[in-house]
């Protein structure tokens, strides 16, 4: 059994831990998933959809079951927050969502955004780190450490983990 993965970001791989153990014959596999949303959404319904289309392309792709996991940013009255989701998918045509951590982003960041840039490289710009996207990431670096992007994924993926088995033994 293929559980698959739409994306090759070591933070999101690294993520789907929950049901790898879970499915204990399962074969991970990481695939180049389309999102079929912007490279830099812009809403949680847009970064939502992002996670769903990644985790279908995935079960499309050969996978019994799909994970995507979407990053985007959200506008509220007190500025722009970074939003995750996930979404896991099955040849069933099963589909479950849930969503992650928000948390504000500084003004230089949302300036950055607002000039199209993507928040993956103004975070590199931002640490001088390019590859931190696969590591850390954001929220990494706004909790001083404390909450890494890949423990951040994990959370998403243990409630579509546990939404998914909750609906298979209903
Ligand atoms: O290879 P993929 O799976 O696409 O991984 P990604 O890092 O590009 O991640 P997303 O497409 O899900 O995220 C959309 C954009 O937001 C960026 N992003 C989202 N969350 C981030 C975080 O915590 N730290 C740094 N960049 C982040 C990301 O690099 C992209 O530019
Ligand atoms: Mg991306």
């Amino acid at each position: 059994m293929i559980i698959g993965i739409g994306s090759h970001n070591p933070a999101k791989i690294k993520a789907t831990q929950p049901f790898v153990k879970y499915f204990e014959e399962a074969e991970l596999v990481s695939y180049s998933s389309d999102s079929l949303v912007s490279a830099q959404p812009f809403s949680d319904e847009e970064t939502k959809i992002g996670a769903i289309n990644r985790a279908k392309d995935c079960v499309k792709q050969g996978a019994e079951i799909g994970i995507g996991f979407e990053g985007g940013v959200m506008e509220m009255e007190d500025g722009m927050y970074l939003c995750n989701w996930g979404a896991v998918a099955d040849h069933e045509g099963n589909v479950y969502s849930a969503a992650g951590a928000r948390i504000l982003l500084p003004s230089l960041i949302v300036t950055g955004l607002k000039q199209g840039k993507e928040l993956g490289t103004l975070m590199g710009e931002w640490t001088k780190d390019p590859e931190i996207r696969k590591k850390d990431g954001a929220i990494g670096v706004f909790t001083s450490g404390m909450l890494s992007r890949s423990e951040m994924f994990l959370h998403i993926a243990t409630i579509l983990l546990g939404q998914y088995v909750y609906n298979e033994n209903k």
